[in-house]
């Protein structure tokens, strides 16, 4: 049995907090800098590496978050929440998403069905959906092929998808996996969908309407947009649609759709890419086999993460480390800088993931805590991001932790060599010189060119971006956020938070407003 307390009454918690941390202008200079890069490095899945080197740890440091990680029961809190237990305790629900890539414990059984075997299958419906729809054995109504996939959701049926097409859609068109052109519609701004459906050729698309909960007032919207659209090119929405939602939504009997594929209330929404939620889009862009080799780097990396061995396990040294620096040094935010152009929207995907999750107050039994939970996540991919925020992160008041990620090798294979480095090697250059830039700093009499150094920063560092390592990419990311929740003792699975903003929004619309509402209202001409 585990047990549920808040930081701040674990012993552990107090003594980290006597503990000094690391002084990365001293730590990462000369020889002891270069020790640490190759020290500080733990491998994950799919031949990725997680390297803290340049993070404000010690020995010390590591040695008291150990004694954190195991006074807070992390390993006995995942296994728990994999085998089954109502870890959602806001909604009374199981956590199932790491079931949709494999199984990490024991079988689960809920609402009477077998909860590995129930994934497994809509998973293999949606590969045989999208592979007779490759072969021409579903078409549109003219017995045409349809050639694009239009993905209709928003927030966790909308971003981790489109971050995951994206990822892949240079790699996929270099190795001969590229099968449909996807697109998304998610604001419920008419400006997206008019433009989307105004580039699109509906007649030779399929459109995926995703909605855990069938009632999302965006989605719906959108959905009677784009059947408007086809209406209008004289076609059956019906032979153009189907659907991806759970099971008791009130999309899931509906006529309206070719088909429909599932997943169920134990699946958070940010945490769905893996489900029927990124598998129909993802397995019609690039077919059932590149979705199934991203689903296996994710299993590898759950894997990793049920290590109780901090040292060994990736997410829980990340999300400690996290915990460290927000609860211990005091900062607020983190960025997460990709330098891979295909990751673009990944730190948007985790923006949701992150602040969606542990952007909470009190904790799992409700009651208020006495520390800060989850940082504010921002990102770019680099090096656009240097051109833009970096002064604020190399000079400003507040130290902002980095995330880095970066990948030996481009996807398209293309490349160009100018002044003796390819562009590539380029931008790879700008991430090593980043992370000791940050790290060391550069004492200038002038104040203004000063660089204190002191900021801290990890990288994932891998071969390539594939299928593959994007699945472990997300699976860390997904599994830190949990351990970040677990030592929090907050309920990363719930979103309370979303739902004052729309009740509010409902009434403007049905004129039932008084004072500032109201005014806003006239001001916005509603
Ligand atoms: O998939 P849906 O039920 O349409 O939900 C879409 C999104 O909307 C909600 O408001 C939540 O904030 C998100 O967690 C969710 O991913």
């Amino acid at each position: 049995m585990v047990s549920w307390n808040n930081l701040d009454t674990l012993s552990s918690y107090k003594e980290l907090a006597d503990v000094k941390p690391a002084c990365l202008t001293e730590v990462m200079s000369g020889d002891n800098g270069a020790e640490r890069v190759k020290n500080y490095s733990v491998p994950m899945a799919a031949g990725l590496s997680y390297n803290y080197a340049s993070k404000q740890v010690n020995e010390n440091v590591l040695a008291a978050l150990e004694k954190l990680a195991d006074e807070a029961q992390l390993a006995d809190k995942f296994k728990a929440l994999y085998n089954g237990e109502v870890v959602n305790t806001g909604e009374k629900r199981l956590v199932l998403h790491h079931m949709t890539r494999g199984q990490l414990g024991d079988a689960v059984e809920a609402d009477g069905v077998d909860k590995r075997t129930f994934y497994k299958t809509q998973q293999e419906r949606i590969a045989e959906f999208a592979n007779k729809v490759h072969n021409g054995e579903i078409t549109n109504a003219a017995g045409e092929k349809f050639t694009t996939v239009v993905q209709i959701g928003i927030g966790g049926s909308d971003l981790g998808p489109r971050a995951m097409y994206i990822a892949l859609e240079n790699w996929a068109k270099k190795n001969n996996a590229f099968k449909m052109e996807a697109k998304f519609i998610s604001n419920v701004d008419p400006d997206d969908a008019a433009a989307v459906l105004a580039s699109t050729d509906v007649a030779h698309s399929i459109f995926v309407l995703v909605s855990k909960s069938g009632t999302t007032l965006e989605t719906l919207t959108n959905e009677s947009f784009v059947k408007d659209a086809l209406k209008k090119a004289g076609l059956d929405p019906s032979k153009h649609m189907i659907a991806v939602t759970s099971e008791t939504s009130p999309l899931a009997k509906s006529d309206d759709y070719l088909d429909a594929f599932f997943m169920d209330d134990y699946i958070g929404g940010r945490f769905s890419s893996t489900s029927s939620v990124g598998g129909a889009v993802l397995s019609l862009a690039f077919g059932p086999e590149v979705f199934a080799e991203f689903l296996d780097g994710a299993a590898e990396e759950d894997k990793l993460s049920a290590n109780p061995d901090m040292r060994k396990n990736p997410e829980m040294l990340d999300a400690l480390i996290g915990v460290y620096e927000r609860n211990v040094l005091g900062y607020p935010c983190t960025a997460v800088l990709p330098y891979s152009q295909a990751l673009s929207r990944f730190p948007a995907h985790l923006q949701q993931l992150d602040m969606e999750s542990n952007g909470k107050s009190v904790n799992r039994f409700g009651e208020p805590v006495t520390y800060p939970t989850g940082p504010v996540i921002f990102g770019e991919p680099g090096t656009n991001g240097q051109h833009s925020f970096y002064q604020l992160l190399h000079q400003g008041t507040d130290i902002v932790p980095l995330q880095f990620i970066g990948f030996k090798n481009n996807q398209l294979e293309t490349d160009v060599t100018i002044q003796d480095s390819t562009s590539q090697q380029k931008l790879c250059a700008n991430v090593a010189a980043q992370i000791v830039a940050f790290a060391c700093g550069k004492s200038d009499e002038n104040l203004n060119k000063n660089f204190k150094g002191g900021r801290p920063s990890s990288i994932i560092i891998g071969d390539k971006l594939t299928p593959k390592t994007l699945g472990a990419l997300l699976a860390h990311f997904e599994n830190k956020i949990m351990f970040q929740g677990f030592v929090w003792n907050i309920n990363s699975f719930d979103q309370e938070g979303v739902q004052l903003g729309k009740v509010l929004a409902k009434k403007v619309l049905a004129h039932d407003t008084d004072g500032a509402l109201k005014v806003y209202s006239d001001l916005l001409n509603i």
